[in-house]
């Protein structure tokens, strides 16, 4: 698989979509954009592929992962438990009065607190619940910090927090309980 172009790709309709979000468009280039995203649906849809031969969101070793459903993560810091990243909101994860989206944080926690929750060699767990506590708006377009820690584990429950901060500032926390799969558990 071309790896290599993948990720440069991606962040190109990551921009795009930042650039599309934050646009006052016209009529004319409204019918210009659908002709050509129609184009590309039909030029996609015979590439269809199963979940393993799929590459959005399972390049590795690049931020994000080669995905644009979440905001990209850059990784600071790592070890068994714990993980840090540095984070920006782009235009198309914008709520509102210049607050990111609180789906959009959520998912953000969804994926970071997932990562010290899997990072043994046990098998994979998945996300039982997430608490997500918004403690102050959660600004666009400027570097961010997100950490997540693996407090307890009781059997297959892993037990991760996680905090968004804009320099001092808190911006969320987040408590989630992820669950190690049964062998064989779909
Ligand atoms: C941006 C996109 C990028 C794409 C990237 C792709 C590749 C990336 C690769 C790698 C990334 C790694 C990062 C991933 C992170 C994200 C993970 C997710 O978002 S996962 C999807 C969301 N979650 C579900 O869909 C779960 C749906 N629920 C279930 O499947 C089951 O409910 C499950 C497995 C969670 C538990 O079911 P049971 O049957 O195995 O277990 P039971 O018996 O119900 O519970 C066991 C114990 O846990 C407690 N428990 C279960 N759920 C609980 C809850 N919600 N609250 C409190 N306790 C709970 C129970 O009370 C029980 O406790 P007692 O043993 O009796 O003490």
């Amino acid at each position: 698989m071309p790896d290599s172009a993948y990720p440069a790709m991606i962040d190109i309709l990551r921009d795009f979509l930042d650039d599309l979000a934050s646009a006052s468009l016209d009529e004319t280039t409204i019918g210009a954009l659908t002709a050509d995203l129609s184009d590309w649906r039909g030029r996609l849809e015979p590439l269809k592929a199963g979940e393993d031969e799929r590459m959005f969101g399972r390049v590795d070793d690049v931020p994000g992962h080669g995905q644009v459903m979440c905001p990209a993560f850059a990784i600071e810091e790592q070890d068994a438990t714990s993980v840090r990243a540095t984070v920006s909101f782009g235009d198309y994860f914008l709520g509102g009065n210049a607050a990111a989206h609180g789906g959009a944080v959520s998912l953000l926690f969804d994926e970071v607190l997932g990562i010290p929750a899997n990072s043994g060699p046990a098998m994979m767990a998945r996300t039982a619940y997430l608490h997500v506590n918004y403690r102050a708006i959660t600004p666009m377009n400027r570097p961010l910090t997100v950490t997540a820690t693996l407090y307890a584990v009781e059997g297959r429950k892993r037990f991760v927090r996680g905090e968004l901060k804009d320099g001092e500032r808190l911006c969320a926390d987040a408590d989630g309980l992820f669950l190690e799969l049964l062998p064989g558990q779909q």
